[in-house]
Parts: C-alpha cells; sequence; structure tokens
C-alpha cells in the first residue's frame, strides 16, 4: 500500500469508530477486506488510528471537522507532517485538500489537553494544574515499548546482545533494573531469540519498579490473586528464584497463555481457582481505568465514564475484602493499579485501613505516565501480627 493508501485506510477505520465501533472490531474488519494489505501496512494504519485516538479532540479542532478524514488530516497537521504529500487522490490515497479544508492552528485549551473534562478535573484534583497538564500530554503520545529481563536466564548486558542479533536496540530504563526500552526493532520483539526462550518479556517498567519494590524473599508463600495475562506472576517467581507463585483470576480464560510463558520463563506458576492461606504476600493488582495507559489504549480514554468508576471502585474495595482473610499473621498486602487517580488509589487504600485496623501502611507510591512508562500505583499494607 502507498503511504496514502494507509491513510485513507485509517479515515475509514475511524469513521467505523466514530459510528460506536470497538477499535479493535473496526481494525479487524478492515483488514479482513484488505487482503492486499501485508503486516507493514497493517501496523501503520493501525498506529495512525492510534494517535487520532490519542489527540480525538485536537485532530479534530486542527482538521477542521470531526470525521476520519478531517482527523486524519488533523493528526498530520500536529504531527508537522505535509498533508498534500498523502491527501493526492490517486490511486487509493484521500481525495485531494480542497482550499479551505483544515481547522485554524491556535488550538482551544480543551482541545490541546485531549481528555473528556471530567477526567481532566479529576486530574486537576488529584495532582495540581502542572503535573495534570503533563500527564494529559503524555497520554497525546505514543509509549514506549518496554522488555523485562528475566533475571533467572541473564543479566541487562546478555540481553541487549542476544537482542541485538535480532536487530533489536534498547537502552536502559531508569525506572527499573531489569527493564530495557527498545529504541528499534520493537515490531520483531515477539519473533526474536531472546522473547521465545524466555530471556524477556514484555512489561512496562512501572510495573517491574513495583514488583521490584516488594518486600519478598525466596521461600515465601506469594499468590498474585488478579493475574490476568501473568505478567506480574512472571516477575514475582523471578524474585523468587523461579517460585512458586499461586496465581488465581476470576476470569480464568484470561491466564490461558500463563502456563506456556510460565515454561519458557523456567518459573513455577501454579494456577489455582479457590486460594487457600495463608500466603505471606498477596499481590492484588486490580482492574481499573488505565488512566495510567491509555497511551497503549487511547479509546478508552473517551469511552470511560463515572459509571464505569463507581462501579470500578465497588470491584476494588470487594476485592481488598476478600483477600484479607488469605493472608498470614504478619501478612503483606500488595494493592496496585495503572491508574493516577485517587478514586481508585490513595483512596481505596484508606478506606480498606479505615475497615481493617489490624492493617498499617508501609509504603505507597504513584508515578505518572512519562518517555520512561506507564502511570502505575501501589501500596505495601502489612497486618499486625
Ligand atoms: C489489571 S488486570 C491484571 C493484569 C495482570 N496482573 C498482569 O500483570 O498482566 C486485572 C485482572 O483482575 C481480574 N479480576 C476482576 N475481578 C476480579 C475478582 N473479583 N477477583 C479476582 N480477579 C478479578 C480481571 O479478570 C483481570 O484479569
Amino acid at each position: 500500500m502507498t503511504p496514502g493508501a494507509r491513510v485513507q485506510a485509517a479515515i475509514e477505520v475511524i469513521d467505523k469508530v466514530r459510528a460506536g465501533m470497538a477499535t479493535e472490531q473496526a481494525l479487524t474488519r478492515w483488514a479482513r477486506g484488505a487482503r492486499y494489505a501485508g503486516s507493514k501496512d497493517r501496523a501503520a494504519v493501525r498506529d495512525h488510528v492510534f494517535d487520532a485516538l490519542r489527540m480525538w479532540r485536537s485532530a479534530a479542532e486542527r482538521g477542521g471537522g470531526e470525521s476520519g478524514r478531517h482527523r486524519m488530516l488533523g493528526v498530520l497537521l500536529l504531527q508537522g507532517k505535509d498533508p498534500a504529500e498523502l491527501f493526492t487522490g490517486e490511486g487509493h490515497a484521500p481525495a485531494c485538500l480542497a482550499e479551505d479544508e483544515g481547522g485554524s492552528a491556535e488550538l482551544s485549551e480543551e482541545a490541546v489537553r485531549d481528555v473528556p473534562d471530567w477526567i481532566w478535573g479529576a486530574f486537576l484534583d488529584d495532582h495540581g494544574p502542572a503535573k495534570a497538564a503533563e500527564i494529559a500530554q503524555t497520554l497525546r503520545c505514543r509509549a514506549p515499548i518496554t522488555l523485562r529481563i528475566n533475571g533467572l536466564m541473564g543479566d541487562p548486558n546478555v540481553a541487549r546482545e542476544v537482542l541485538a542479533e535480532d536487530g533489536i536496540e534498547t537502552r536502559a530504563n531508569p525506572r527499573a533494573d531489569l527493564a530495557l526500552t527498545v529504541t528499534e526493532g520493537a515490531r520483531r520483539v515477539a519473533q526474536s531469540r531472546a522473547y521465545r526462550d524466555g530471556l524477556v518479556e514484555l512489561q512496562d517498567a512501572a510495573s517491574q519498579a513495583a514488583i521490584e519494590a516488594l518486600p519478598l524473599s525466596v521461600g515465601m508463600r506469594v499468590l498474585d490473586y488478579c493475574a490476568g495475562g501473568g505478567g506480574k506472576s512472571l516477575a514475582l517467581a523471578a524474585r523468587l528464584g523461579g517460585g512458586p507463585v499461586w496465581a488465581h483470576d476470576s476470569d480464568k480464560k484470561r491466564m490461558r497463555d500463563l502456563p506456556g510463558r510460565a515454561e519458557r520463563a523456567a518459573a513455577d506458576i501454579r494456577i489455582v481457582a479457590r486460594p487457600k492461606g495463608p500466603f505471606d504476600l498477596i499481590l492484588c493488582d486490580v482492574p481499573c481505568s488505565g488512566s495510567g495507559t491509555w497511551r497503549r489504549a487511547p479509546e478508552a480514554k473517551w469511552r470511560f465514564d463515572k459509571e464505569d468508576l463507581a462501579d470500578l471502585r465497588n470491584v476494588q474495595r470487594e476485592i481488598l475484602s476478600d483477600v484479607a482473610p488469605m493472608l498470614s499473621g504478619e501478612g503483606i498486602l500488595v494493592y496496585a493499579t495503572c491508574s493516577v487517580m485517587s478514586a481508585e488509589n490513595d483512596q481505596i487504600v484508606s478506606w480498606f485501613l479505615s475497615e481493617n485496623q489490624d492493617f498499617g501502611l508501609l509504603s505507597s507510591q504513584q508515578v505518572l505516565p512519562d518517555e520512561d512508562g506507564d502511570g502505575f500505583y501501589y501500596a505495601i499494607l502489612r497486618r499486625a501480627a
């Protein structure tokens, strides 16, 4: 596909998303009908669509309208590209630009923030104007691709060398000791030897830093209560010399890849439907808005509403109440989200501490998204003996 044809494909996908279709579904449908599109084309179309979602408001204002065409025009202008080179009308490229097409170069404050107003209000309340603006601006950009080196199999030097053999270049990531940011060849990671052999896993640096900060020692009984795909179970196991780590999730399907991933990583992960205590440490990486990761899932930034937040807060409280009785005498409870909203973070922890006076807070950390990683929150609580 030509660069222009990719833009036209993105325009069509964006129009489907505007009409209410989920982004992944709209992309899949387009790809099914576009057998001529190779993997590079599909990746390029996806990148355009995700850029438009990250800059949904500013792209519309800059492009002078709400449609996919206006938004792609806006995205290109905001990225400093010349849209006339792509809107050529040739082949499958979008029709040439009319003279009056395109909006104002002066964007409104709301457009520049590129978050829904109620979310902006929450960011302001939680972080103040300067930090709120930083968060909002970061969420308009692409997220870094980060690897976690499996400490059971190698160190950063070995990992960087093995990755380089497959054309994947990396730099050390300051957030976590075993984190590498991919600077070149990100699309080759899943096929690389380092990944296939379990030497590296894809994991954001903020998650890695949280696991590195936990008071873990070999021999502790550890439960990952909201294991999902198991990224944190594997990181926990690596810190425990290979495990075991017990992994649970209310939705068993989410853990279906975990046995294979564990085998690759030489980690002893024991999936458990009904965890039985006592555990020395329980990690609750609870379902949340994902606001710290909205660069990766930008559609959620616009679809997430106050009702969703209220529902999630109930689930978050419920999970903490469910796991507390499974902890040993001086057991550690770790509450984690990839959110930057205090309604899901400090406020939930405060509620839990007020309801469970036998627990105390050891530490908590709110990390904001930046060029090194996602936004993340964790609190480490301990039950008194
Ligand atoms: C943020 S995701 C976990 C991500 C995972 N820890 C990782 O590192 O990939 C939250 C998970 O919590 C699970 N979940 C939701 N409600 C739950 C509940 N009541 N008990 C246990 N798990 C729950 C969801 O199915 C989802 O997989």
